[in-house]
C-alpha cells in the first residue's frame, strides 16, 4: 500500500536524520578534548587582557595623585565609571539580547572593539601626548573645570572601555557553554575565571614596575592598552572556530533556535526566585570584592606602611589564589555539586577577611590568600548554576542582567569607598585610615551571606538541582 511505504519511509526518514544529528554532535570539533580547551585558552586570553586592564590602575592610586592631581574620590570615579553604561544604558542586558540575536562571532568581535578602543582613549588620555595640548584638550578643559581634562579624557575611555567589557564577558560565557555543556562544563567555568584572574594578578604585579620604565609611568597604560587590541586579534582566532564549528553542525542541534527576544523573557527572569536570589548574591559578593580590590592595594600600602611594588604584590595574591582554586571548585561541582552550599561558605568567609582587614593588623599576604578561596568558592559555583536554572538560549540575556545589576555594585561602591576616605581623612593626611571603607565591606559580605542562605533553602523548591553534580541535571 502507497501510504504504508510512505509512512515508513517517512519513519525511516527521521530516524535517520536524528541519527546523522547525533552523529554529527559526537564528530563536531566540540568533541575533540585538545580543540575545546584550546579554544578556552584563545577566548581566556581575551578574559585575562580584559581583567589587565580593569585592575591595571589599581595599584597606581598614588602616582595618579603624584601625576595627575586624583584625590580618593576621582579614583572611585574612573574605577566605578566603567559600570555607567552597564547600569544606566543596560548595556550588559541589550549586550545578552543582541548576542542571542546576532550570535558569538558578530557580537563578540564588536564589544571587544569597544573594549579596545576605550582602553586606548583612556591610556591616550594619562599621556604626555594629550597632555601638551594633544587632540582633544581644547574641548576637555572647555567644560566641569572642577574635572581635569585628563580625568574626562580617561573617564571617556574607561566608560567605553566597560561598555565593551562585560558583554565581551556574557558573550565568553556563552561561549564556554557551547563548547562545554554536558561535558567538564564547571570546571571549564573555574579555568576560564583562573584564566580572568591571570590578567588581575599580572596587572598588580606588572604596573607599579613599568611606572619605572625610562620613559615615563605611562608604559603602564599603554601596556594595558596593547594587551587589549591584541585580544581583539585573537578573538578573530577564535570566530574562525566557531564558524567551522556552526558548519558541522546543524546549529539547530548546537544551539538551541534563536526566538526573537520579547521582554516578557525578562519577565520571566526576574518572577524565577532562585535567579533573584543568585543575581543579588553577585551584586552584594562582587560589590565586596571588586570595589575593594581596587583599593587594596592604597590600603597595604597606607595600613602597613609598604611600597608601591610591595602592595602590588600583596593585592597580586588573591588573583593567584583563585587561579589555583577556582579550577579546583570548578572540577568538585561538576563531580559532587553542592554549589549552593559553597556558595553560602564563601560568602562567610569573605565577611571573615574583610572584619579582619578592619579590626586588626594580621599579615595581608595570609588574609589576601584566604579572600582569594573565598572569590573562588561563589564564582566556580554560582555561574554554572545559572546554566542550570535558564534554558540555554536565553542564557546570554541571563548573564547580562546579571551583570547590569552587578555593575549597579560596581559602579556605587568604588564612589562609595572613596568618599568615605575623603570624609574621614582630614585633607593632607599622612597615610589614610581605611576602617569605615572596610567596615562597608563587611555589611555587603553579610548581606550576601544571606542571599546564599535564601537561595539554598529555594533550591529545595525551585529543585534545580544547584546541589547535585552538572551531569545529573
Ligand atoms: N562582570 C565582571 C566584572 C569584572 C571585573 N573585572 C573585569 N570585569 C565579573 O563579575 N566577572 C565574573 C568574575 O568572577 O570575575
Amino acid at each position: 500500500m502507497p501510504s504504508e511505504k510512505a509512512f515508513v519511509f517517512s519513519v525511516l526518514l527521521i530516524t535517520n536524520t536524528k541519527l546523522m544529528n547525533t552523529e554529527a554532535l559526537k564528530n563536531s570539533l566540540r568533541d575533540s578534548v585538545v580543540t575545546r580547551w584550546a579554544m578556552l585558552f584563545t577566548v581566556g586570553f581575551v578574559l585575562a587582557a580584559n581583567y589587565y586592564f580593569y585592575d591595571a590602575l589599581s595599584p597606581l592610586k598614588s602616582t595618579l595623585t603624584r601625576e595627575l592631581g586624583f584625590d580618593s574620590t576621582d579614583f572611585g570615579l574612573f574605577v566605578s565609571v566603567y559600570s555607567v553604561p552597564n547600569v544606566f544604558l543596560l548595556m550588559a542586558v541589550f549586550g545578552g539580547v543582541i548576542l542571542d540575536k546576532l550570535g558569538i562571532r558578530r557580537t563578540g568581535f564588536m564589544f571587544i572593539a569597544f573594549m579596545a578602543l576605550g582602553a586606548l582613549l583612556t591610556a591616550y588620555g594619562a599621556s604626555d601626548m594629550y597632555r601638551n595640548e594633544g587632540l582633544g584638550y581644547a574641548f576637555m578643559s572647555s567644560f566641569m573645570p572642577g574635572y581635569s581634562p585628563e580625568l574626562k579624557m580617561m573617564l571617556l575611555g574607561r566608560f567605553l572601555f566597560g561598555l565593551g567589557a562585560e558583554t565581551s564577558i556574557v558573550v565568553i560565557s556563552k561561549i564556554i557553554v557551547k563548547w562545554f555543556k554536558g561535558k567538564e562544563l564547571a570546571l571549564a567555568f573555574g579555568v576560564k575565571l583562573g584564566l580572568a584572574r591571570t590578567g588581575s594578578m599580572l596587572a598588580l604585579m606588572l604596573s607599579p614596575r613599568l611606572i619605572n620604565s625610562e620613559a615615563g609611568w605611562t608604559v603602564a597604560t599603554w601596556f594595558a592598552a596593547f594587551f587589549v587590541t591584541t585580544a581583539l586579534l585573537v578573538f578573530l582566532i577564535y570566530m574562525m572556530f566557531d564558524l567551522k564549528l556552526d558548519k558541522q553542525v546543524e546549529k539547530s542541534t548546537l544551539e538551541s533556535k534563536s526566538d526573537p527576544f520579547k521582554f516578557s523573557d525578562l519577565g520571566k527572569l526576574i518572577t524565577n526566585r532562585s535567579f533573584i536570589f543568585v543575581t543579588l548574591l553577585c551584586l552584594t559578593f562582587y560589590s565586596a570584592v571588586f570595589p575593594f580590590f581596587a583599593f587594596s592595594a592604597d590600603f597595604f600600602k597606607n595600613k602597613f606602611g609598604l611600597t608601591e611594588i610591595q602592595s602590588g604584590d600583596i593585592a597580586a595574591m588573591m588573583p593567584l589564589g583563585t587561579m589555583l582554586f577556582t579550577p579546583i571548585f570548578g572540577f568538585f561541582v561538576d563531580k559532587y555539586g553542592k554549589a549552593a552550599s559553597l556558595m553560602i561558605y564563601g560568602s562567610l568567609i569573605l565577611t571573615i577577611v574583610h572584619l579582619t582587614f578592619a579590626f586588626t593588623t594580621v599579615t595581608p599576604y595570609v588574609m589576601m590568600v584566604v579572600l582569594g578561596l573565598a572569590f573562588s568558592l561563589v564564582p566556580a559555583a554560582m555561574w554554572p548554576s545559572v546554566a542550570k536554572m535558564i534554558d540555554e538560549k536565553r542564557i546570554g540575556s541571563a548573564y547580562g542582567f546579571m551583570f547590569s545589576v552587578q555593575n549597579l555594585g560596581l559602579w556605587a561602591f568604588p564612589i562609595l569607598a572613596g568618599m568615605i576616605l575623603d570624609g574621614t581623612n582630614p585633607v593632607g593626611t599622612e597615610s589614610l585610615d581605611y576602617t569605615y571603607t572596610m567596615i562597608m565591606f563587611s555589611g555587603l559580605g553579610i548581606v550576601g551571606f544571606i542571599f546564599a542562605l535564601l537561595l539554598k533553602r529555594e533550591d529545595k523548591v525551585s529543585g534545580y538541582g544547584l546541589e547535585l553534580p552538572s551531569n545529573s541535571k
